[in-house]
């Protein structure tokens, strides 16, 4: 049977004053892919820190792969990918990956991790002449170069570029169809959409959503509105029949809606010069900002 690779239970973590954790529990069951969503401030990076056991929450228990998250960590069975982490400059890019390969158990094959993050090419190059994006793969290739059977990625795809996203969830996905599990915080919502099979919402230090991606879509429900018009009054969009919230971006209008016949009919009344009228199916982003309360 399938264990957890991450349990976290009624995890609080606060900053001085600020609350960055209010009460999180989040079970991660082996072989997931869960993505963590929210707003700046939310609480992903406290969580993957929870998580990793670089820092201790002030009450709850968080427990990795059976045990303190710290221990796994020590012992090369999470791999991790930091938001931001400084390099060896001088050292070579293989020669880097080889060594932190070599001090996993079991001494996994370096060309790998090279060949996983794309960079085979850049193995002779010294860390220092990398450009940005090239630092990030070499920083996912660390990450996996131990084979870790948990990955903890924090904002992974940051300043690659298309071949080097694909190159990651190709890997990913790899690794997940062999029973390993990823956790990993993300902006980038079609991300979430397109790779996770679990999507956790955080806004505030809590957990505001936690389902499948089209779960998520379906808690906020109904269609989206969407049409051109000059001079929006929202509040007297808000008041039409069926609509629940109200996004106007100059003359761009999203009216998100439980009963779209009965809001169409009374917006046509209303609003003569409407034009480029359309209907949607909620997408991700809207049920972030309608779930996270529009701190975006
Ligand atoms: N070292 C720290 N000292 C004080 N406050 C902190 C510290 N780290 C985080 N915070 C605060 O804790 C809250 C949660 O921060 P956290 O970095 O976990 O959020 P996040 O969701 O990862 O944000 P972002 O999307 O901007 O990376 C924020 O209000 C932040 O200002």
């Amino acid at each position: 049977m399938k264990g957890n690779a991450l349990e976290l239970k009624a995890v609080t973590r606060a900053y001085g004053q600020v609350t960055a954790l209010g009460g999180v529990d989040l079970d991660v069951a082996e072989g997931e892919t869960v993505a963590v969503l929210g707003p700046n401030g939310a609480g992903k990076s406290t969580l993957l820190s929870v998580a990793l056991g670089l820092r201790a929450p002030d009450a709850g228990t968080a427990t990795v792969l059976g045990g303190a998250p710290l221990e796994a960590l020590r012992t090369g069975r999470v791999g991790v990918l930091p938001q931001e982490s400084g390099l060896l400059e001088d050292v070579r890019v293989g020669e880097l990956v080889s060594a932190v390969a070599g001090m996993y158990p079991g001494r996994p094959d370096p060309g790998r991790a090279l060949r996983a993050a794309g960079i085979e090419e850049l193995a002779r190059r010294p860390v220092g002449r990398l450009s940005g994006g090239q630092r990030q793969r070499v920083r996912f290739a660390l990450c996996v170069a131990g084979d870790p059977e948990l990955l903890v990625l924090d904002e992974p795809t940051v300043g690659l570029d298309v071949t080097g996203r694909r190159a990651l969830w190709q890997e990913i996905r790899a690794r997940t169809a062999r029973g390993r599990t990823a956790v990993f915080a993300t902006h980038y919502l079609t991300e979430a959409d397109d790779y996770a099979d679990r999507i956790v919402l955080l806004a505030g230090g809590r957990v505001v959503a936690d389902g499948t991606p089209a779960e998520v879509k379906a808690l906020v429900g109904g269609n989206e509105v969407r049409f051109a018009l000059g001079g929006a009054d929202p509040a007297e969009l808000e008041g039409l029949p069926g609509v629940r919230h109200v996004s106007v971006t100059g003359r761009d209008v999203r009216l998100r809606t439980g009963d779209s016949d009965a809001t169409l009919r009374a917006l046509f009344a209303a609003c003569a010069d409407v034009r480029d009228v359309r209907v949607e199916s909620v997408d991700l982003e809207s049920a972030f900002v309608t779930l996270t309360g529009g701190r975006d």
